[in-house]
């Protein structure tokens, strides 16, 4: 896990108190405990990276997540967001009549997934809430995933240098100019019995790298050593997560973080993540340099797939890496 300084600013977001919905499939023992009303990542985005905050001042301005523009994408390369949530939906319809392939989520979270403009999605969509268009809130979280987006591939060029290999390399292997990027926003209210609960179960991202900003109260663990080690919500910084796909690429000499949320008593906690893959139809496999002296590790599989057997699948520590693992 690493840390970005980036100087980003957040405000404490306060959701109005609502009954969750149904709870999804429980992991054996504790009952899961975090979820989103259906309005949460409109809300959120609004709230805390949305014009008031800090940070939705220097969404528009440059400095902060590197620059005005994305490095070679517009609108009209394809960036989209479509929604899998009940009331966060495209205001146009989608150009398939098929089911988004990665609609189907298991972690009672709301999701929009941004991409390269693949068959599925309408370019350009937008959010609404309560029946209206939310113009605002979409194009603030897509300006937001497109800098993310830029910063993350800033970090893979020193991960790859890290690694031995050009600059360039994981950008050009993942075909980052394209990557698949899903905004996720997690809420978690307070819990009466929070040893009894779990927020989000453990589980490595799937992606490259995840960044994580949350609302100042903490709850994300990491597995160290065996051992849940608390991370601190540091603020002005974005919390990095290393993926599974990194871990193939590398070889398995980056590691994915295993992690989990845990709830408390008192305060709701916020955290919205963008999750930073390959393209869709990317199959990733560990970088030759880095199987001269170590075989592969891993077998390759297409991103898309990889995803859909996530979300079918519960959350459950590295067990989809587990299925790729060939060592
Ligand atoms: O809420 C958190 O801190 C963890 C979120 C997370 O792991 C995820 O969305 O994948
Ligand atoms: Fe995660």
């Amino acid at each position: 896990m690493l840390h970005t300084g980036d100087p980003i600013g957040y405000k404490i977001f306060r959701h109005p108190r609502k009954p969750i919905g149904p709870p999804p499939p429980q992991p054996p023992g504790l009952t899961r405990y975090g979820s989103a009303p259906s309005s949460l990542i409109a809300t959120a985005v609004d709230t805390i990276i949305g014009a008031e905050c800090e940070f939705g001042a220097n969404l528009r301005s440059p400095s902060l997540l590197g620059g005005e523009h994305d490095h070679g994408h517009s609108h009209s390369h394809g960036h989209y967001f479509s929604g899998d949530s009940s009331s966060i939906t495209p205001s146009q319809p989608a150009r398939s009549t098929s089911p988004p392939p990665l609609s189907t989520g298991n972690r009672g979270t709301d999701k929009q997934q941004m991409g390269d403009g693949g068959e599925e999605h309408e370019v350009g969509e937008q959010w609404t809430r309560h029946g209206e268009t939310n113009n605002r809130a979409s194009d603030i979280a897509l300006e937001y995933c497109k800098r993310i987006r830029a910063i993350v591939k800033e970090i893979s060029k020193g991960i790859a240098e890290s690694l031995g290999l050009e600059a360039n390399y994981i950008s050009k292997a993942m075909n980052l100019e394209s990557s698949f990027q899903i905004f996720i926003a997690n809420w978690y209210p307070p819990c009466p019995q929070p040893e009894l609960a779990m927020g989000l179960p453990p589980h490595s991202d799937h992606g490259l790298l995840t960044l994580l900003t949350q609302n100042g109260i903490g709850g994300l663990q990491i597995q160290h050593n065996g051992k849940w080690v608390n991370v601190n919500s540091f603020p002005n910084s974005f919390l990095v997560n290393t993926g599974d796909h990194l871990e193939i690429l590398s070889n398995g000499k980056y590691k994915s973080v295993v992690h989990q949320a845990v709830v408390n008593r008192d305060s709701t906690r916020i955290s919205l993540a963008i999750a930073n893959g390959p393209s869709h139809d990317t199959v990733v496999t560990p970088a030759p340099e880095l199987v001269k002296s170590h075989p592969p590790a891993y077998g390759g599989i297409k991103y898309k797939e990889y995803i859909q057997l996530q979300q079918s699948n519960n959350l459950n520590g590295k067990s989809i890496l587990n299925r790729i693992r060939s060592l």
